[in-house]
Parts: C-alpha cells; structure tokens; sequence
C-alpha cells in the first residue's frame, strides 16, 4: 500500500512561561494512497497541532515526518477565515492558477469545471464569500483545495460549524470526490458519527498521545482502549 504522509515519534511542543508544554507526544503514524483517514480526539488534545506539524508551521521537538507527495492543501471548519472577502468566487479559485502563469482562457475553464464537480453554479461563482451559505463557502474551500491537482488534504472539522443536512451534503461531497480522484484526506473531527460516516480508518488522540488506531468499522465493533470505548458509550445506538 504506498503512502502519502509518514509521521514517525513526532514530539511538539510550546513555550509555556519559563517550561515547555509537550502536545504531542510520540505520535506515529501514515496516511495511505486513496483512504480517508480519521483524527478524532476531545477538544485541546494536539489535533490542530497535528495538522500544523504536518504542514511545517509548528516545529517538532522529536521525530520524523516524511511527505511522499507535494505538501497537503488544508481545509477548515470556518471557510471565512480562509477566504479573501474582498474577490469574487471565481478570482479566488483562479489565483493559484494565475500564479502557475496558466493562460487565461484555460484557468476559467478549470474553474468553471472545479465549480461543477463541487456542486456551485457560475452564478455563484461570480459572488463574494459572504454572498454564498456556509455550505457554499465549504464548497468553494474544498475547490481551492483541489484546482491545483492536490491529492492530499488535510480537513479540519470541515464540517462542524454546518446544519445536519448541509453537513450530510459536504461529507457526501467528499467522499464522493475522494473515490472520484483518488485523494487521501487526514479528517479531523470531534465527532465520531461523521467519522463513522466518512473514513476508513481512525486514529483516537488522547492528551497528545493516538491511543489506538483501527479500521472504522473494526474500531466501532471492537474498540481496544478504555477511553475508545469511553467515547463510544457517549453515543446514541
Ligand atoms: N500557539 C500555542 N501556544 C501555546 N499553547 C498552544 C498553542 N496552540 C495550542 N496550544 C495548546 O496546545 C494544546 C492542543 O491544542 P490544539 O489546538 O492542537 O488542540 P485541538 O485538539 O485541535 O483542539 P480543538 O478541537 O479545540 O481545536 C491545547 O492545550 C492548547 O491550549
């Protein structure tokens, strides 16, 4: 099964006074070709950290993190930061491409062709940020996450901040577009019915330590840690 990411014995951590505070602790793991892997993990305990190391923005103190594609394109749970208010849908999808020198008429046609595989019209694409839903928003996110050709992504609770039915719609989205283009997504969320829902296998973060990484399905039916298994009881049936 070949990779895209390795994290192997990954320490992180951040000035605290006079002390250090360690996040993250001895983390190891990979995210393989074509899979949606799940982070799951209660508030505080290093899953934005995580992603930040990944990405190189926070230094690791231990260990070792190997890309074996081009560095992941992020996704948020709040499309508004990410997001530049002041350019229309369309400009902002095309600026990486602009960058890229690509010529004009190609970048529209790769815009227009991103707007329809995730669902926006060319109207909306004409709009501001603020002009869409959030759910729109998420769309236009997970588009310029992908216009480059990326094929890795890092999703950060993409969905949380979203209704029940448009945060179906977002994950039906991606999964759909995972099969489709053969991305590998590292999903971090704080709930585990979208994890069930969406990934293949999960990783369970504790305090900056993975207590336990399985299956989806093999983790749910044979939880292996105590504090797994914590988390499951916490769920409706
Ligand atoms: N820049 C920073 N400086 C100092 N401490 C930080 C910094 N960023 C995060 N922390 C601390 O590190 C710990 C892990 O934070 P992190 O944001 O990675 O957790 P998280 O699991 O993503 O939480 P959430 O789900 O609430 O976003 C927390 O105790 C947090 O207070």
């Amino acid at each position: 099964m070949k990779k895209v990411l390795e994290v192997k014995q990954v320490s992180v951590s951040y000035k605290e006074g006079k002390s250090r505070k360690e996040v993250l602790k001895d983390i190891s793991f990979e995210v393989r070709e074509n899979e949606i892997l799940g982070l799951v993990g209660e508030s505080g305990c290093g899953k934005s950290t995580l992603s930040k190391a990944i990405l190189g923005f926070v230094k690791t103190d231990e260990g070792e993190i190997v890309h074996h594609t081009e560095r992941p394109q992020m996704i948020f749970q709040d499309p508004f930061s990410s997001l530049n208010p002041s350019k229309r849908v369309e400009w902002i999808l095309e600026e990486p491409l602009r960058m890229q020198k690509i010529p004009k008429e190609r970048r529209k046609q790769k815009v227009l062709a991103m707007g329809e595989k995730v669902g926006l019209t060319t109207e909306q694409l004409r709009r501001y940020p603020r002009e869409l839903s959030g759910g729109q928003r998420q769309r236009v996110s997970i588009a310029a996450a992908l216009i480059q050709g990326a094929k890795f992504i890092i999703a950060d609770e993409p969905v949380s901040a979203l209704d029940v039915t448009i945060q179906k719609q977002i994950m039906e989205l991606m999964v759909h577009l995972q099969e489709e283009m053969g991305l590998s997504i590292l999903f971090i969320s704080h709930d585990l019915n979208v994890i069930y829902q969406m990934c293949d296998r999960v990783m369970v973060m504790k305090d900056g330590k993975i207590e336990e990484q399985q299956d989806t399905e093999d983790l749910f039916a044979h939880p292996k840690s105590s504090y797994t298994k914590l988390l499951l009881e916490g769920l409706p049936q």
